[in-house]
């Protein structure tokens, strides 16, 4: 069954049969000058498929090839305002955007067949499964809304397009995709090393799709580029006084400068050109631990340097073990991997690596998803010590036989909560038992995030040697406290003048808007843009191309706005983005957590405001109380009163599990050091088992 058959049987019962009409003469396909029409049909049933009762799917726009509305000579005009950013997917939206289109609130004519997967990205469509192969699924942008762990994933779900106007270009394989699209998906079962390979799967033509032929461009070579960083800011001091716990035996002393972690002096040149004059909270307790050769897992709050906190000792180490770039190998076996759950992500991270291993022999690689598989291979085999891979690129790869795992001596999961749950796990589980790679005694496995629920933690533990240490910088799975957050009470029906509202004050100042679903990130984008405020949109539909062009447009200022859906939630560090407003809020407080974390970064303050619409959201009252009284925000009075009105008894603060696990599940006492950290030392943490 392809992807949009088993769509289309989740959804059937509730979707009305409507298929717009669509005037095909009137489309061309083009990049640019594209020209759409279709004619308006009212769709009454469609108010009863979506279970949401969204007015923004009412109006006839959305992703993919077709787009609706009235106005239809409206879109050929936009070519006319290059000043708007790009957004949309696909050729329905090309990347110069369309101010000029009109529509109207409210307007129930606007729907075609696509407006069916909003059901797919309403959550409770999706809980309890994972669609695999699915690139057009809202559940893989991060959002997901998973009722359990490894739980129920439909097998072999190969998501090979349908060529259907009308449908989402999902599992194509046409490079679009999410967090883990057809591009970037493993699936069981074939090919000799036991996963189906992104060129079966996606790109070779074996199934339906065009072949993905991007190429991105190649990062940038000189050394200013390369060094280039934003400030610290005027609270990165303040990071000292966050209280640190380490749970474990025989944990290292913890660092206080680089000169103590004694890098060699190429590292410790790099540090500096980055700017980087002292250390974070959680690169102190970190580099030490790490460079003692002890498994991680370290939870800090968002923007607080946890990229460094592993790359630094890694390459210190490879440094110390005068590890070369081994050029133009068929085969080539790095000795670190690591994943992180999306592209853009993985390319940052990248970027990170390639930035402090400048000037050494260590040559760092990335792939992922949604560019062309040969691209890929041809980084690798000029040499690979350090391999930044998206999971099903990665995947593909070692299916292919370009990468051996045999000298692997690092693995690190980025965004572990996430690697380790039920969309990425089984992924992450095949991984560690790929032929060749060497099992977790002979390995160091290194896992960070911002938020750890206890059921991953627990998870984690097939992951690391049992003697692994935990780090948590403040409230583990807490808000970053340079954010300051605000909860707005705001009906659906009011978001989008609330939030041009909002925009109109806040003026040019850098802005993610995090909405819900895919489409209607295109709808607001468009929105946004038919209000003159310069916007463009990321999310899992669009190509990688057009996924990098709009990120490219908002970090270098052409657009101010970013409207994304959670596959822009975590990770990404993008300079002076001072707003964060969660048009939608997401399912999950950890989600929440990562989102708000774009802004307040390494000491800069920030703020996020989130639209609270208590005919949706009020499973989230609780958590978000609890995240803001820890982040010492004000918390507002009709808030807490809807918290106590959905009391859950035994509340542990998510929606999916104990995100506030006051720190290592496996449970000890803390006491504290004499920098005024405290240290959690586990009774005995090997011997203890029953971490449940
Ligand atoms: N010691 C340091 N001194 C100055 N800047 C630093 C230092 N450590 C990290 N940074 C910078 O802080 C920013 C945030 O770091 P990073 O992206 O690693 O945060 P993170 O903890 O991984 O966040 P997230 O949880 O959102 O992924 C980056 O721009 C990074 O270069």
């Amino acid at each position: 069954m392809g992807d949009e058959d088993w769509e289309a049987e989740i959804i059937k019962p509730h979707v009305s049969s409507y298929v717009p009409v669509f005037e095909k003469d009137k489309y061309s396909s083009g990049a640019n000058g594209d020209t759409f029409n279709r004619t308006s049909v009212s769709s009454p049933e469609m108010d009863n498929g979506s279970s949401r009762k969204d007015p923004f799917l009412r109006t006839g726009f959305g992703s993919g090839r077709s787009l609706g509305n009235r106005d239809v000579g409206e879109f050929s005009k936009r070519e006319t305002i290059p000043t708007m950013g790009s957004f949309g997917s696909g050729k329905g939206f090309g990347n110069r955007g369309f101010p000029n289109n009109k529509f109207e609130e409210g307007d129930s004519s606007g729907f075609w067949k696509e407006s069916n997967n909003d059901c797919e990205d309403n959550q409770t469509w999706n809980r309890g499964f994972s669609k695999r192969g699915s690139e057009n699924n809202d559940q893989d942008e991060g959002t997901q809304r998973a009722s359990g762990l490894f739980g129920s994933r439909r097998p072999a779900l190969s998501g090979a397009g349908n060529g259907d106007t009308f449908q989402s270009r999902s599992g194509s394989g046409s490079g679009r995709g999410g967090y883990k699209g057809l591009n970037e998906e493993v699936i069981t079962g074939t090919g000799k090393n036991s996963w189906k390979s992104e060129a079966e799967g996606g790109e070779s033509g074996d199934v339906q799709g065009p072949k993905v032929t991007y190429i991105p461009p190649p990062p940038p070579e000189d050394e200013d580029s390369i060094f280039a960083h934003y400030q610290t800011g005027i609270n990165f001091d303040k990071y000292d006084t966050i209280l640190v716990e380490v749970s474990g035996h025989e944990a290292p002393q913890a660092i206080l400068t680089f000169e103590e972690a004694n890098l060699c002096q190429t590292l410790s040149n790099n540090i500096a050109k980055a700017g980087y004059t002292k250390l974070t909270p959680v690169q102190k307790y970190s580099i030490p631990i790490i460079l003692a050769g002890r498994d991680l897992m370290a939870c800090a709050q968002t923007g607080s340097g946890k990229t460094a906190a592993f790359l630094l000792p890694i390459l210190a180490h490879l440094m110390r073990d005068g590890i070369t770039a081994s050029r133009f190998k068929e085969l080539q076996e790095p000795e670190c991997i690591i994943v992180a759950p999306t592209r853009e992500l993985i390319n940052q991270i990248y970027l990170e690596a390639r930035k402090f291993s400048f000037g050494t022999c260590i040559r760092a690689v990335v792939i992922y998803g949604g560019t062309q598989l040969g691209h890929s291979i041809r980084q690798i085999v000029q040499g690979c010590n350090i391999l930044c891979a998206t999971p099903g690129r990665l995947m593909d790869i070692i299916g292919k036989e370009k990468i051996g795992l045999k000298q692997v001596k690092y693995l690190v999961l980025d965004e572990a909560d996430r690697m380790l749950d039920m969309g990425f796990g089984p992924e992450m589980k095949k991984l560690i038992s790929c032929p060749g790679m060497p099992s977790k005694e002979q390995r160091q496995t290194l896992l960070f995030s911002a938020t750890f629920p206890e059921e991953i933690q627990r998870l984690a533990g097939e992951f690391l040697k049992s003697n692994y240490l935990f780090v948590a910088v403040g409230q583990v799975g807490g808000a970053c406290r340079d954010v300051q957050q605000s909860i707005l009470q705001v009906g659906q029906y009011s978001k989008r003048e609330k939030l041009v509202e909002i925009l109109r004050n806040i003026g040019d100042e850098r802005t993610m808007v995090f909405v819900e679903t895919k489409k209607k990130a295109d709808f607001i984008a468009t929105f946004l843009c038919q209000e003159k405020i310069s916007t463009t949109s990321i999310h899992g539909d669009r190509e990688q191309r057009e996924r990098e062009q709009a990120l490219g447009d908002f970090r270098y200022g052409k657009c101010p706005v970013l409207v994304a859906t959670s596959v822009a939630a975590r990770g990404l560090d993008i300079e002076n983005v001072q707003h964060v407003i969660n048009f939608d809020l997401p399912s999950t407080i950890d989600e929440y957590v990562h989102r708000i974390g774009r802004t307040g970064r390494c000491g800069n303050t920030g703020r996020a405001i989130s639209f609270f619409d208590p005919e949706s959201d009020n499973h989230l009252a609780q958590p978000l109380v609890k995240v803001l009284s820890d982040a010492q925000q004000d918390v507002p009075a009709w808030l807490e009163e809807i918290a106590f009105s959905t009391y859950v008894p035994g509340f542990s603060g998510s929606t999916r599990g104990n995100v506030f696990a006051s720190v290592d599940t496996r449970k000890g006492k803390s006491t504290l050091n004499t920098a005024g950290f405290s240290s959690l030392q586990a009774a005995n943490p090997v011997d203890n088992d029953s971490w449940d």
